[in-house]
């Protein structure tokens, strides 16, 4: 039985805490691990996922990743119905795109907005963080279990102790790439991470978070008991930039991307770029995602060597919609955070650029060092 209403304290003594209302016990990472234990199986995909991540991002496997999925997770079934048509088509096309599954469960929000499954699974404002992480958890080993790698955004520095040991791809959002806690908190991830340039369209942001994230770092933390604990890190040398456009301008295009290696290659840093086709890049119109991915293609095929990434938001129904009522109203399939490509556009999207790439692969290998 969950301890969380139970064990509520109220903390104000009337000079400290005056904005707490309450403080609640949560289950430790370890209770969560228990009764939800890693699998061999989903040990597998994990361990395999993250190891064609860092082949590629090393140059040694000529493929490129794509981290397609809802803009958010909010009903688990929806989840299970999309990853199941997502690891079929990911087997499809394994031979030139290797697919991992966006499954996000923390939305940074520009002022405030439903903050995700682990933040609110009711979509009620009971706020069962409990509940959240339990369901997040699950989900993540349902998905590993099927051999379907998942891709998610670290943005409570507390949750991956949670789930960390069943993601592949951890992105840091362009609302903390700046952020000294998440960059010492991917310092210490176990995947590859991309920092997302800023909203502003910034990259120097995310050059600085690539130099941070590869040092050592010690911070304050929880362990798997739950108790405070200095986090000793080593340092994580796969980190890279996800382009996302900002500032009401897009930086996927031919130019941009070559500014983006000059810039990493005059910081000595790999020209590894990932581009998000989304936010800033589609003006967040989920119409303009697939000419996006298809440019991409485009300078993929005509022999650009750096991307080595993407991301796509997309969902079984198409675009968005509103959080008015219960969620039972809610129309099935359907993003209530960004607006998302439907199934039928991504199975097309994805399909016709596994088709183009056959071709452009075998030179991504002769090229590699
Ligand atoms: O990807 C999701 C959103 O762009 C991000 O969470 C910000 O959302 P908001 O501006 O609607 O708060
Ligand atoms: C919030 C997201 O993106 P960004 O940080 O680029 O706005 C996201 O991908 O969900």
């Amino acid at each position: 039985m969950s301890k969380t209403m139970a064990d509520a304290v109220t903390v104000d003594d009337g000079v400290d805490n005056l904005n707490v209302v309450a403080q609640e016990l949560l289950p430790t990472p370890e209770d969560v691990h228990n009764r939800l234990p890693l699998t061999e199986a989903a040990r597998d995909t994990v361990l395999v996922g993250r190891r064609v991540v860092e082949d590629i991002l090393d140059r040694r496997d000529p493929r490129v990743f794509l981290v397609v999925g809802p803009c958010s997770i909010h009903d688990i079934d929806l989840a299970h119905d999309y990853a199941r048509r997502l690891k079929a088509l990911a087997d499809e096309v394994k031979d030139t795109v290797f697919i991992i599954m966006r499954v996000y469960f923390e939305k940074p929000r520009t002022t405030v907005g439903w903050k995700g499954l682990i933040n609110d699974p009711h979509m009620d404002d009971s706020f069962r963080i409990d509940e959240g992480l339990y369901k997040a958890r699950k989900l993540l080993l349902d998905l590993a279990e099927m051999g379907l790698p998942a891709a998610t955004e670290a943005l409570d520095p507390i949750t991956p102790q949670y789930i960390s040991d069943l993601i592949t791809w951890t992105a840091i959002g362009a609302r903390t790439t700046e952020s000294q806690t998440h960059r010492e908190m991917a310092s210490g991830l176990s995947t590859p991470v991309g920092f997302k340039n800023g909203t502003d369209g910034s990259l120097e942001v995310a050059i600085n978070a690539l130099h941070s994230v590869a040092h050592p770092h010690s911070f304050l933390g929880i362990n798997g008991q739950g108790q405070c604990a200095v986090i000793r890190t080593r340092g994580n040398r796969y980190g890279h930039v996800v382009l996302r456009g900002g500032g009401g301008k897009p930086n996927y295009d031919s130019v941009n991307i070559a500014l983006c290696e000059k810039e990493l290659t005059a910081a000595q840093l790999p020209p590894n770029l990932v581009v998000d086709c989304s936010h800033a890049n589609s003006n967040k119109d989920p119409g303009l995602q697939p000419l996006v991915l298809d440019n991409l293609v485009n300078q993929i095929t005509e022999g650009n060597r750096s991307i080595v990434g993407m991301m796509v938001e997309s969902n079984i129904g198409w675009g968005n919609q509103k959080m008015n009522g219960s969620p039972e109203d809610l129309v099935y399939g359907v993003s209530i955070t960004d607006a998302c490509i439907d199934w039928e556009t991504t199975e097309k999207s994805v399909r016709d650029m596994a088709a183009r790439l056959r071709d452009a692969l075998p030179a991504r290998l002769e090229k590699a060092s």
